[in-house]
């Protein structure tokens, strides 16, 4: 019986280490009409959520779960979301979509994720397993496969692999990195993001038939986590990782901002797994989306417009052992007041919206 005839309403949980890439192929599959009957809870890390503005606008019904990470501390949440979700969509208070995606944070421990839906009585009526999907980057993915547990996790319990940013000049890992992502799961289709032929619908799709009965029990979703993956500690995260939100009520210069995070980056890159943020920069009417992953800094994007009446810049750091109030006061430090001459230092370019 396929799942359209069964019921169930399949649940695909889109996870990858921070700053892989989750969100922009998020925003890519949501974009396309086929899956405009989707459903989406995005989960953070860091007490500022930002990813359901940078998805920004689309179809379907859209859930922060920010008070945490999915798979440590707001589980409960997530089985009330689900549930909240579905009882909407009987009572005719949503359309009836087809598909849940769930983008879970980039240190998020998938086996959690899957056996809390797996677990739980209501939700195992209502919804079946779709895909795993994972991506990686191709810049920062084989030092994060080597330094940490959560990144191996999500690419072992994979149904599809997504290699993300081929296409930058220091993205070619490809040999040790794909071998890598073989050893680790030597089942999954390995995909490149960057492939104009990417089928967006082989990466939600679900198995082609399953029976009622089998509903959650019964797919890639609830693999044996592998041993050798298994954390000694059981630990949800690694003690040093922490998070830290800077918001900023005044304009934002950005040549002196550009400077100062490059500069961050490159002298502390291996502490600061992810950076975030939206920006108001001086004289510029739209938004600006800024990027960063360990060493690497995202071409800035200006986003369409602001995703609501609050225009303050905010930003969200995800550090590995460094202390946020030294961060803060580093950034505090940072005015154009104080740093006159930056004004001068050439200028860092800004993509416009993709
Ligand atoms: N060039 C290039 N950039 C990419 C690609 N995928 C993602 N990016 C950029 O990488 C940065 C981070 O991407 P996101 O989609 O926000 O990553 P994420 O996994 O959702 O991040 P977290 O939710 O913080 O873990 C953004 O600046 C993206 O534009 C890619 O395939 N190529």
């Amino acid at each position: 019986m396929s799942i359209e005839a069964s019921g169930f309403l399949p649940i695909n949980l889109l996870t990858g280490f921070l700053g892989s890439g989750k969100t922009t192929l998020l925003k890519r599959i949501l974009v396309d009409p086929t899956f405009a009957d989707t459903a989406v809870l995005i989960n953070e890390f860091g007490e500022i959520g930002l990813d359901h503005d940078l998805v920004g606008s689309v179809d379907g019904e859209m859930v922060l779960l920010r008070s945490g990470c999915v798979c440590c501390t707001v589980r409960g949440e997530l089985a009330a979301a689900l549930k909240e979700l579905y009882s909407r969509r009987e009572r005719g208070l949503l359309p009836p979509f087809r598909r849940v995606i769930i983008e879970s944070t980039g240190l998020a421990d998938p086996f959690p994720v899957l056996s809390t839906i797996k677990a739980d009585p209501v939700l195992r009526h209502h919804f079946c397993a779709g895909n795993v999907i994972t991506t990686i980057d191709a810049v920062n993915g084989l030092r994060q496969l080597d330094t940490y547990i959560e990144s191996n996790r999500q690419a072992a319990v994979a149904d599809r692999l997504i290699v993300t940013k081929t296409d930058l000049e220091a993205g070619c890992e490809g040999a040790a990195l794909q071998t890598r992502l073989r050893t680790l799961n030597p089942d999954a289709p390995i995909l490149m993001a960057a492939d104009p032929d990417l089928d967006l619908s082989s990466l939600v799709a679900v198995q082609s038939s399953v029976s009622p009965s089998s509903s959650l029990s019964q797919s890639g979703f609830y693999c044996e986590e592998p041993a050798e993956l298994v954390s000694s500690d059981g630990a949800p995260h690694q003690a040093a990782i922490s998070s830290i939100s800077l918001s900023i009520d005044r304009p934002v210069d950005w040549t002196a901002f550009g400077l100062w995070l490059t500069m961050l980056l490159n002298r502390h890159g291996e502490r600061i797994l992810r950076v975030k943020g939206i920006l108001n920069l001086s004289g510029e009417e739209r938004p600006v989306a800024v990027h960063g992953v360990q060493h690497l800094v995202h071409t800035p994007v200006h986003m369409d417009g602001w995703p609501s009446e609050d225009h303050t810049s905010r930003l969200v750091f995800i550090l590995d052992g460094l202390d946020g109030a030294l961060l803060k006061r580093s950034f505090e430090a940072f005015t154009p007041a104080r740093m006159p001459q930056i004004r001068s230092a050439a200028s860092y370019p800004i993509a416009a919206a993709q």
